[in-house]
């Protein structure tokens, strides 16, 4: 089922906290919605699911205009980072709960079939008799998966639900939610502050700040072509550094960057660690190593350049390298936005 955002607006008093949002969503793909705290994730997400009425615009289901439809009755499941499970029930009776309140009436035997199959897809067989409180912060949530699951949603909607979970527990789940996407192939919104998490999971990547989209466009797209030096700074680690552009050529250190189309002048020029390396000399910025930080994926130099600005830079494990030494920043790549 695909989903259709029209110009959507929401305020909160005078707030506009979702300002114009139009947005598609492919029958079968998983977008995520990225973006810093407050910049109107939750609230697109709520007037997706019906819990929260858009003050403007439109929201189609398919052809469907769904805006003014109440949340019972708009086929959607979802789950939330605080969505906690019936804390009385077991973890069968959570996973059926939709099911036995549901106008579409199942027989005692269909609901227990079908519990044990998504039970079978999260991969919690032999759990079913738990209490939620028996079982771990990841499982709870594979449950609320499940429950979410049960009765068929056309639009599966994602709050943060891995946000209270440990790094390598949300690692885990993020690739198992992947896969249960590819095999049911429901058409999925999934609400994230972290980038990392967006651009694993997501087929495409839609970019908030201040309840705008400020880009949009497959992990690929985003990452290689960010749009604007927010979207640079919120993807990931990034060093901004002045640099002067004459004749459509920026100007930094000794090393020369190609910038066409920027007027002469002063350029902001983004650099992240990992597209920089260090060299005892050649072409590049003149800096000195302030801090060497070891890391499992390699050595990161704290440096500082001549002119007193921080640069931060991913080299090998192996490089030479200890503080107070004298070298060289090089750069392999770079973007350049108009001066802030
Ligand atoms: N019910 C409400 N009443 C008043 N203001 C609200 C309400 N819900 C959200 N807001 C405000 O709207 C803005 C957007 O909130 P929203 O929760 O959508 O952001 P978010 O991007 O999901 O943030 P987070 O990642 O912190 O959850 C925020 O400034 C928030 O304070």
């Amino acid at each position: 089922m695909k989903i259709r955002l029209d110009s959507v607006e929401k305020s909160f008093d005078s707030f506009r906290a979702v300002r114009g949002v139009s947005l598609e969503v492919e029958s079968g793909e998983l977008v995520a919605l990225l973006g810093p705290s407050g910049s109107g994730k939750t609230t697109i997400l709520r007037m997706v699911a019906g819990l929260e009425y858009a003050d403007g615009g439109s929201i189609h289901f398919g052809s469907v205009d769904a805006t003014d439809i109440p949340v019972r009755d708009r086929g959607v499941g979802f789950v939330f980072q605080h969505y906690a499970l019936f804390p009385h029930m077991t973890v069968d009776e959570n996973i059926a709960f939709g099911m036995k309140v549901s106008k579409q009436k199942r027989s005692k035997a269909q609901i227990d079939a079908r519990v044990a199959d998504l039970l079978r897809l999260v991969k919690l067989d032999g759990l079913g008799s738990r209490f939620p409180a028996q079982i771990s912060g990841g499982q709870r949530q594979r449950v609320a998966l499940a429950r979410a699951l049960a009765v068929d949603p056309k639009v599966l909607l994602l709050d943060e639900p891995f946000g209270a979970l440990d790094t390598n527990v949300r690692r885990d789940l993020r690739r198992w939610l992947r896969e249960i996407h590819q095999e049911l192939g429901i058409t999925t919104l999934f609400v994230t502050h972290d980038q990392e998490e967006a651009l694993d999971l997501a087929d495409r990547v839609v970019i908030l700040n201040d309840g705008q989209i400020v880009q949009e466009g497959t992990p690929e797209e985003v990452c290689r072509q960010p749009s604007s030096a927010f979207v640079m700074k919120f993807l990931g680690d990034t060093n901004k550094l002045k640099a002067m552009v004459t004749s459509g050529v920026a100007a930094i250190g000794n090393a020369r960057i190609e910038a066409p189309g920027f007027p002469d002048g002063a350029v902001d020029v983004f650099l992240r660690p990992a597209d920089l390396d260090w060299a005892n000399e050649g072409e590049g910025i003149s800096a000195t190593v302030a801090r060497v930080i070891d890391k499992p994926s390699g050595r990161r130099i704290l440096a500082v350049t001549e002119s007193g600005e921080a640069v931060e830079l991913d080299v090998a494990p192996e490089t030479v390298v200890t503080a107070q030494q004298r070298g060289v920043v090089t750069i392999e790549r770079a973007r350049l936005f108009a001066s802030a």
